[in-house]
């Protein structure tokens, strides 16, 4: 195996820009790095694409993490193993709370960590908390853009299509959106020492239970093929990038060191040693 790259995303080892946009899917994240200057595909292994680019003066990474939680903290680590030091989600989500629109974003403070990952690392009392520095400045970023937004809690679930279990257990809780990776990327923050934060883009609702009547004006069952997303997902590129651009010239890109700050497995550990 070539030394130079990680051992499970094949991304280069080192060298990496230290402010990344991460999404789910490979081809947005071609769409995001075209919007870089001088934008250069760096590696594409599996669900894995990494691009290099820079955005008004400040060098980016944009790599996709595929579905789910448990892949994306393989991608999250060795990004942060190779020198992202900040990151900031762009993922598609369903609403939850009334008066959330299609193609809207949700810019997310914190997440319920029901991802099927961190469970097995730390224990569940262990918070996913957006950097606060990250939730402001996606914040700026939506409104000097004009974006339509709202900020709240996401619920990052494993499991995406329901099964026999009521998807009930936040009723009344406010949840702002549901999606599959957040809280995982989150974790996998605070453990680093890194900044995190997402934004996400309402796509409907994945679940007939989550539909909420009231708010059948703004959102309708799921589907991310329509346009109001694409809409909704090249805003959400933009104060992506602005966000980080903002992080980059007032934030330093490291959080205080803290004693969860190197975790156990950091750099090569895995399941098999
Ligand atoms: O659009 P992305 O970033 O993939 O995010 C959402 O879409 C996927 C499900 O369709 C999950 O990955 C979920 O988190
Ligand atoms: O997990 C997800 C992702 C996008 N939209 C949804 O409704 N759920």
């Amino acid at each position: 195996m070539p030394q130079h790259l990680s051992p499970v995303t094949r991304v280069p080892r080192t060298g990496l820009p230290p402010y990344a946009v991460v999404v789910g899917d490979p081809a947005r994240a071609a769409d995001v790095a075209m919007l870089l200057d001088g934008a250069a595909e760096v590696s594409y292994h599996r669900e894995y694409r990494v691009f290099r680019g820079s955005w008004r003066g400040v060098p980016m990474t944009v790599a996709s993490h595929g579905v789910g939680a448990p892949g994306a903290v393989l991608l999250f680590r060795e990004l942060a193993d190779a020198g992202v030091r900040t990151f900031l989600r762009l993922g598609t989500a369903g609403a939850m709370r009334p008066g959330i629109g299609d193609g809207e974003l949700v810019i997310a403070e914190a997440a319920v960590r029901d991802d099927g990952v961190t469970q097995q690392l730390l224990p569940p009392e262990y918070p996913a908390v957006s950097a606060p520095e990250a939730v402001f400045a996606l914040l700026r970023a939506a409104r000097a853009a004009g974006v339509p937004h709202h900020r709240g809690f996401v619920w990052t679930r494993a499991a995406f299509q329901p099964g026999l279990i009521p998807l009930n257990a936040y009723d009344g809780a406010g949840l702002a959106a549901i999606e599959m990776e957040l809280s995982a990327l989150l974790v996998t923050a605070s453990l680093r020492g890194l900044v995190a934060g997402g934004v996400l883009v309402v796509d409907g609702v994945n679940a007939d239970e989550l539909v909420d009547e009231r708010a059948s004006f703004s959102t309708g069952g799921y589907d991310p093929h329509r346009e109001v997303v694409a809409r909704g997902v090249e805003r959400g590129a933009v104060v992506a990038l602005e966000a980080l651009r903002l992080l980059a010239e007032e934030c330093p890109a490291e959080r205080a060191h803290h004693p969860g700050s190197a975790p156990p497995g950091r750099a090569s550990g895995g399941n098999a040693t």
